[in-house]
């Protein structure tokens, strides 16, 4: 089962490569991964688990986050809005791509925070507002999906960190809390 102490934390080289793609169908190793990478995310999200497993809330994992160099993410990321049960996502991509994006800016107002790193670092990080994604399932099937807002931010998240890139990247350090007109606020 995956804890905080497999998480390798900024300052580790494999958060800055950029991860390899896996064959396709996963093998039984990147399938089994995957699912302890989902288990991580909802214990996280866990009350009485995360308490008992020491774990910081997660609503995406990256693989190179356990120092495992393959393009492999997780996202399980609850919906806001109890009258849209189905407005949240859940699963598991493998050598997942943005096909295209919006040109809408987005980004979280409370900014971004990273598992692998033990810090705050304030500021707005800004996304494309909607992505069009395209990724294997376990079960190696082609996938592709529309996503908006607080989804996409996350998606992007973890797909920044295959490509090696950190949140902060995004964060402009002299106006860290500047925004172009029309970015959309998601609180
Ligand atoms: C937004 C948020 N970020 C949390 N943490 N950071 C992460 O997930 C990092 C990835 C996210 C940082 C910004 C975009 C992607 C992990 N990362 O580094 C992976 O690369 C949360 F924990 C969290 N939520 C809201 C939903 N809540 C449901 C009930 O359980 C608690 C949970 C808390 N929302
Ligand atoms: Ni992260």
């Amino acid at each position: 089962m995956i804890t905080m102490d497999d998480i390798i934390r900024e300052g580790h080289p494999t958060l800055r490569e950029v991860a390899k793609e896996v064959p396709i169908p996963p093998t039984e190793e990147d399938v089994k991964l995957g699912e302890e990478m989902m288990e991580f995310l909802k214990n996280s999200q866990d009350p009485v688990k995360a308490e008992e497993l020491h774990l910081r809330g997660g609503v995406g994992l990256a693989a190179p986050q356990l120092d495992i160099s393959k393009r492999i993410i997780a996202v399980h990321v609850p919906s806001l809005d109890p009258e849209k049960p189905d407005s949240g996502i859940s699963t598991v991509m493998y050598n997942p791509k943005i096909l295209s994006h919006s040109v809408q800016q987005a980004c979280l107002g409370e900014g971004e925070g990273c598992l692998s790193v033990d810090r705050e670092v304030p500021g707005y990080v800004v996304r494309a507002a909607r992505i069009t994604v395209s990724y294997y399932d376990a079960e190696g099937n082609k996938q592709k999906i529309r996503l908006k807002n607080y989804n996409a931010i996350v998606v992007q998240h973890e797909i920044d960190h295959i490509n090696g890139v950190m949140f902060y990247d995004h964060i402009d350090e002299k106006t860290p809390f500047t925004l172009d007109d029309g970015v959309l606020v998601i609180e």
